[in-house]
């Protein structure tokens, strides 16, 4: 099953620096993890934005959720999630 999924990251303002680029190191590690199995399909940048859009491709609601909610960055995010299935127009 494929999905858009569209992360915007708010880090607080206080959070000290140090602790910040932990977690970012952390995340990086998890996100290429995923997207070496093939389960985090895309990601790109949205410029101008700490935001991406990303397509998942996983087997079920629940494993996404399970991947989303594992990010180290899940509790600074918002994250909105579209399922997508083929156009009946693509070739
Ligand atoms: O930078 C981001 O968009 C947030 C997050 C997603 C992958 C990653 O390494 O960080």
């Amino acid at each position: 099953m494929l999905y858009m999924v569209e992360m915007n990251v708010n880090i607080p303002h206080d959070m000290p620096e140090e602790v910040a680029n932990e977690i970012k190191a952390t995340e990086k590690a998890y996100s290429q993890e995923l997207q070496r199995s093939g389960k985090w399909a895309y990601i790109w940048r949205v410029v101008g934005e700490y935001k991406n859009v990303s397509i998942f491709d996983v087997e079920s609601n629940e494993e996404l959720h399970t991947l989303l909610s594992g990010l180290p960055l899940f509790p600074y995010m918002d994250i909105k999630v579209t399922a997508l299935c083929r156009h009946p127009s693509a070739i």
